[in-house]
């Protein structure tokens, strides 16, 4: 059997290979906080991988306004964790992510926030 080696197959892949490990370390499965960053965070609850992904989030925008191109890339990877955790916590893995990427992909976020039913649109009042 010839192996998918593209970048787009193997990008999954390590989201998928993470999102597994990450699943050993929830408090059912046993996660040990004591080895594990990613077990403390998910015993301590929402509260605090909620709080993380703001930080990370913050960082991010530091290091894409400093231009600094190895801090956007290490940052994103900060921010992608902890959103991957969040996504265990909840029981939910990155492929619904990706699908829900490939659903979107071709379609203008122009054109498709034109073709919302206008009662679904309830942050338009928020922007501008
Ligand atoms: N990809 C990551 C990853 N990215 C970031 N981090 C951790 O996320 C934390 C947050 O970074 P910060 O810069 O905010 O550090 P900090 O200020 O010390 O954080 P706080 O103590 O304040 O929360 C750091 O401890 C990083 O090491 C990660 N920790 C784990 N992983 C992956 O998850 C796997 C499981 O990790 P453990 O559960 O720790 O075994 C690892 O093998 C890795 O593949």
């Amino acid at each position: 059997m010839t192996q998918d080696t593209s970048p787009e197959r193997s990008s999954a892949t390590i989201l998928a290979r993470l999102a597994d490990v990450l699943e050993t370390r929830t408090p059912a499965a046993g996660g040990d906080p004591q080895s594990s960053y990613t077990a403390k965070l998910l015993a301590r609850g929402p509260d605090a991988f909620l709080k993380k992904i703001g930080e990370e989030a913050t960082e991010l925008v530091m290091a894409a306004k400093d231009g600094v191109p190895e801090r956007i890339v290490s940052e994103t990877a900060d921010l992608w964790f902890h959103c991957l955790v969040t996504l265990t916590h909840y029981g939910l893995r990155p492929e619904a992510v990706l699908a829900e990427l490939a659903r979107r992909e071709g379609l203008s976020g122009l054109e498709e926030k034109a073709a919302r039913p206008p009662e679904n649109d309830t942050t338009s009042a928020h922007k501008a």
